[in-house]
């Protein structure tokens, strides 16, 4: 009996808790990245005549920074492993998991960068800041400091990066630690600097796991959006560099440009 290894079958299926069929609402409106309820219309379209191009076959850069011990490997930990662990392990340098979804019907990777908020780790860590496409930027809701050296960890993580080509999240961690009216009074300081810097704003716990899931599938459904965009006008700008040097008229613009539409998925 022969074994076909296609590359298919290199790949488990994704995780049945990894697929997403509908766009994750956003947690706070007044700091969301968008407010619309569903997937850009466009991109539906596309997932479902499998017009994504090469979306499906690239992995996204996320890195999460912040402060030491703000709970940046846990919140990853929650999420890839559904662990909690109480003491605290400094991150030395950098760590990074990945996470397959299937965001309706294709499939998505995101590779996730745990990096150090110690000091004598940041020059390590800061070298793999570069290609991220999200940002996400942990601080503790319980030590408004945290919160203070966001625009630092923003400034350190966008030297490396295009700053207008990323996305970026604001999450308060350790939820579970605040009283209500406690939370609340950092919620009003956090959703300011938020709309300030232009990032979503997030707040979870992991140790409960509130908000976690929803978090990182927000993450995955945004950049998935944002990819899929950019690369239908990819296509697009193409397809409309074949309308002009085959000067056709609009009728048979349509049916060549059909013709032209790359279908890769099939
Ligand atoms: N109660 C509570 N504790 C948390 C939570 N998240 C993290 N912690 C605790 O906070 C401490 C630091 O967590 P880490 O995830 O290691 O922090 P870090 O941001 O990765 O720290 P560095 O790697 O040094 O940058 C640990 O003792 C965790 O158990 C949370 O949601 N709730
Ligand atoms: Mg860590």
């Amino acid at each position: 009996m022969s074994i076909r290894v296609s590359a298919m079958s290199v790949l488990p299926p994704v995780r049945k808790d990894r697929i997403i069929a509908q766009l994750p609402q956003f947690f706070r409106k007044e700091a969301a990245f968008h407010t619309k309820e569903d997937f850009n219309n466009k991109v539906k379209t596309a997932c479902q005549e499998q017009r994504t191009g090469t979306v499906g076959f690239k992995i996204s850069k996320v890195i999460v920074v912040g402060d030491l011990a703000v709970g940046k490997t846990c919140l990853i930990n929650r999420f890839c492993k559904d662990a909690f662990d109480k003491n605290y392990k400094a991150t030395i340098g950098v760590d990074f998991e990945m996470e397959r979804f299937e965001v309706m019907g294709v499939p998505f990777s995101l590779q996730l960068w745990d990096t150090a908020g110690q000091e004598r780790f940041k020059c390590i860590a800061s070298t793999y800041y570069r290609g991220a496409q999200v940002v996400i930027i942990a601080f503790d809701v319980n030590d408004v400091a945290s919160l203070g050296h966001v625009r630092q960890w923003l400034e350190d993580a966008l030297k490396e990066n295009d700053p207008t080509a990323v996305q970026l999240f604001l999450v308060g961690t350790k939820k579970d630690l605040s009283s209500p009216a406690q939370y609340s009074q950092i919620e009003q300081d956090a959703l300011e600097l938020a709309q300030e810097i232009t990032a979503e704003y997030w707040a979870v716990s992991s140790l409960t796991g509130e908000n976690v899931k929803e978090f990182f599938f927000r993450v995955a459904s945004l950049a998935f959006e944002t990819n899929v965009l950019a690369e239908l006008e990819k296509t697009g700008s193409r397809q409309i560099g074949g309308i002009v040097r085959i000067n056709s008229t609009p009728n048979n613009v349509h049916a060549s440009t059909k013709k032209k539409q790359p279908n890769c998925c099939q």
